[in-house]
């Protein structure tokens, strides 16, 4: 390795592997037409066709004399004449003649130009020498077991097995063994030559890294470079020893519920709210004194209580909300965590956001404009579709502005009935996970207390259905889970190496002094501490709690130190374990469940994806297939309204810290949106990842394996089509375990052949050794979808017929 230099390097990656008369430079050919004559004269007695010289010459630098060495002395005595005969029986063409790839598996001219390699490896830590018992080829033929022992005993015979150390787990490695039959020492590399003129030369070729390992090898140390960022392990004990059970069973006797109040613009969510707060007493009379007065300045008096959540001078000037706002509070029995959302169809993504963090929705319904809401311009039927589609399986639906409906049960009633039917017929809602009841925000009825206007409604009240839902839906947590939370905000700190972060624990439970990884960032840090801000009913100061641990459902604030950087966190970045990081992955498989859209989706259809609060371009990768409605799969080119595909989506901007839908119910949820429309929303199946260790161990391997597999190649001569094709399986068999691999990492691995166009560009997985044996192959190229880039490629694996 070190005899090459970078540029030798980047000239040998620009160039064809192949040597081509036509791609020579002037001065190159020049040589070639000098040289040529003197060696022809030389090999005159050498059954050696002028494009063979011509390689060699140039192989060799356009040095006759040692041009002609290698004609004299290469295996075409025995190899060639057998191609030779071969070629003139069955018209067969042989990769010899015409691609340029050499018999020794890589043709000189692959290697960098300053380079020759002619001598015995020096291996200098060898333990041990195995020799083998020279076997019979033939014998050995006959009576195998296998084609890849018959391939490989040959080979064995006449070679000598230099035994390293223990035996690797290595696939390879145990796969080579367990055919060679080599006495039971541990290897976790073989270095094999043999004492042949021909298996001197081969092995001669493997003493140092070819151009290709050193791509291997420079792409593993990339990626290892990749690793050494990797978070270092931070201290990840809990600071105070708690007894967790106990402290997590004195936060479950008063569970928290996280709500969303969602609905068409001007429903009257956030006056709810307001009302809610208000009359809980969480809210002074004074407060709403202020608001009503301030409110009443700009002409906006009816929005007094909205104020109370709306707190934006934007919200406020317009009456309307813009983003997600949330509040805690706590009354006797319950917590609850409260988030208002936007109704404004300009405002989805934000809602969609909110949605996210809820584990019930709250409906809120204008009785006096409910067809406006509920037509398809409307967000009634947007909303709830989004709701379901994130996870919401339970949802209050509160008929509001019944002070304008003249508190009309008909108009009530008629209302249930149209919302129940699109719950529970196209949005597939248990209908025991419905309740329904009216109210006036504005006035306070049936909000918190009973109300007199509403004589026939006999239900409870909005409070007292939230408080009967917080005791139905709240369940001990897993402690066992990971820890997971999704960061909906951020604040600076005065120090550089802290950050305030807030959000909802999606999963798990933190601790104080447990070290945490950001994704996709991979920042590190250590939880300093924990805190939850609630109001209590009748208070309206809000109170820091801190805690000693967090679980599942509670939304925090984590004060993070002992970060390296804190610019590369963001809002809807991931907080996990610091043992349990999330890598970012840039495609996923996912099923998804289109609404009603105007035009299909094709292969290639742009759309944003929302998710963890952030929203990235995305596209359609691949269509898998469709499932109609009695399950089945059917291929198809496009998706339309209604449909239920299987699909993969690229991000195009940015990777994504992702969980499946079967890790995390909530978190594997995604929805698409396009033209500021909601096109449908679906679940993640599973993640196309770019494990950076991973590849490491594929490069390595690859690189480890590929010497073997040319060794192999050169060394296994057949003479008919069925030991081509027992040839092929052998190799196959090596192929597939790299494949799997790197398959792993989502490369491709294709075979390009001059001689077949059928095999070449063919995907790994659809080589098959039946329509390969008459091929000769001569590149063998594996790249990475990730990131385009080829992650190997060597030219010299081939075979001749
Ligand atoms: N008459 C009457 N008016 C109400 C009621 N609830 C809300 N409103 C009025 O409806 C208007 C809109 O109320 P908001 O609470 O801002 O509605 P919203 O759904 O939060 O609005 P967005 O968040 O912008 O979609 C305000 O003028 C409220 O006073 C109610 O029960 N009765």
């Amino acid at each position: 390795m070190g005899d090459f230099d970078d540029d030798d390097f980047r000239d040998y990656e620009n160039e064809d592997l192949g040597f081509d008369e036509d791609e020579l430079n002037d001065d190159e050919y020049d040589q070639l037409q000098q040289s040529l004559p003197r060696l022809q004269g030389l090999a005159k007695n050498y059954q050696v066709d002028d494009k063979t010289l011509k390689e060699t010459l140039w192989n060799n630098y356009f040095s006759v004399d040692d041009a002609f060495e290698e004609v004299k002395h290469k295996p075409v005595s025995k190899l060639e004449l057998l191609a030779q005969q071969r070629r003139q029986r069955t018209g067969l063409r042989g990769l010899g003649s015409g691609t340029g790839v050499g018999l020794l598996g890589r043709p000189a001219a692959t290697r960098p130009r300053t380079q020759k390699q002619q001598t015995q490896p020096d291996r200098p830590s060898r333990v041990e020498v195995q020799e083998q018992p020279p076997a019979q080829p033939e014998q050995e033929q006959e009576q195998k077991p296998d084609p890849f022992a018959a391939l490989l005993q040959p080979l064995v015979a006449a070679s000598e097995f230099r035994i390293l150390a223990p035996r690797s787990a290595n696939p390879i490695t145990s796969l080579f063994l367990a055919h060679v039959q080599l006495p039971s020492h541990t290897v976790p590399e073989i270095n094999l030559y043999t004492n042949n003129d021909l298996a001197k030369k081969a092995a001669s070729n493997f003493v140092k890294p070819s151009p290709d390992e050193r791509k291997v090898q420079k792409l593993t140390e990339k990626v290892a470079d990749i690793k050494l960022k990797d978070p270092k392990p931070v201290a990840s004990k809990p600071k105070q020893k708690i007894n967790v059970d106990a402290e997590l069973a004195k936060k479950n006797s008063k569970p928290n519920l996280s709500f969303i109040v969602i609905g068409h613009v001007d429903s009257g969510k956030s006056t709810m709210i307001g009302r809610l707060l208000y009359d809980l007493g969480i809210v002074d009379s004074k407060t709403l004194h202020k608001l009503t007065k301030e409110s009443d300045a700009i002409g906006k008096s009816s929005f007094s209580l909205a104020w109370i959540m709306d707190q934006t001078q934007e919200e406020r000037a317009r009456g309307v909300t813009v983003d997600i706002c949330q509040t805690q509070i706590e009354t006797d029995a319950a917590k609850f965590t409260i988030i208002d959302s936007p109704g404004h169809k300009d405002y989805v993504p934000q809602m969609i956001n909110g949605v996210s963090q809820a584990d019930l929705a709250l409906m809120i319904i204008d009785a006096n404009s409910f067809e406006s809401g509920f037509s398809n311009q409307g967000q009634t039927k947007e909303h709830l579709t989004i709701a379901k589609n994130l996870g919401i399986e339970r949802c209050v639906v509160a008929v509001n502005k019944m002070d304008v409906a003249q508190w009309s049960q008909t108009v009530y009633d008629s209302i249930c009935t149209q919302i129940e039917q699109f719950l529970v017929e196209e949005l597939e809602f248990e209908r025991d996970n419905l309740i329904f009841l009216p109210s006036s925000g504005f006035l306070g009825d049936n909000v918190v207390s009973k109300s007199k206007n509403l004589p026939w409604y006999k239900g409870p009240t909005l409070m007292g259905v939230l408080e009967q839902e917080n005791r139905e839906m709240s369940h001990p947590v897993d402690k066992s889970s990971p820890f997971i939370m999704v960061i909906s905000d951020i604040q600076d700190s005065s120090k550089t190496d802290e950050l305030l972060v807030s959000g909802r624990v999606n999963s798990g439970v933190i601790q104080p002094g447990q070290s945490v990884s950001i994704s996709p960032s991979q920042e590190v840090a250590v939880v300093d501490s924990i805190s939850i801000t609630t109001s209590n009913v009748g208070s309206s100061a809000t109170k820091h709690n801190l805690q000693k641990i967090a679980q599942a459902g509670e939304f925090v604030e984590l004060k993070l130190k002992k970060l390296a950087s804190t610019e590369n966190i963001k809002v809807g970045d991931v907080a996990t374990l610091s043992s349990n990081v999330l890598q970012p992955v840039k495609k996923f498989k996912c099923e998804v469940r289109l609404f009603n859209i105007d035009r299909p989706l094709l292969v290639g259809t742009p759309f944003v994806l929302f998710k963890n609060g952030i929203s990235v371009p995305s596209r359609l990768s691949e269509i898998e297939s469709i499932i109609n409605k009695d399950g089945k799969a059917k291929k198809r080119r496009h998706l339309s309204s209604n449909n239920r595909a299987v699909v993969v989506v690229e991000l195009l901007e940015r990777e994504l810290p992702l969980v499946t839908y079967a890790q995390d119910h909530k978190l594997g949820r995604i929805v698409l949106r396009k033209d500021g429309l909601s096109i449908g929303a679906g679940k993640i199946l599973q993640l196309v990842k770019f494990w950076p260790d991973r590849l490491a161990r594929s490069l390595a391997l690859t690189s480890w394996v590929l010497p073997i597999l040319r060794f192999a190649t050169v060394s296994s001569w057949c003479d008919d089509s069925t030991e081509m094709e027992s040839f092929c399986r052998c190799n196959w068999r090596l192929i597939s375990l790299i494949t799997d691999e790197i398959s792993s990492i989502d490369c491709s691995i294709w075979f390009t052949d001059s001689n077949c166009a059928d095999f070449s560009s063919s995907k790994i997985d659809s080589f098959s050794c039946d329509s390969c044996w008459s091929c000769c192959w001569s590149r063998f190229e594996a790249s990475s979808e990730y990131s385009g880039e080829t992650v190997f490629s060597t030219a010299s694996w081939s075979t001749e017929l």
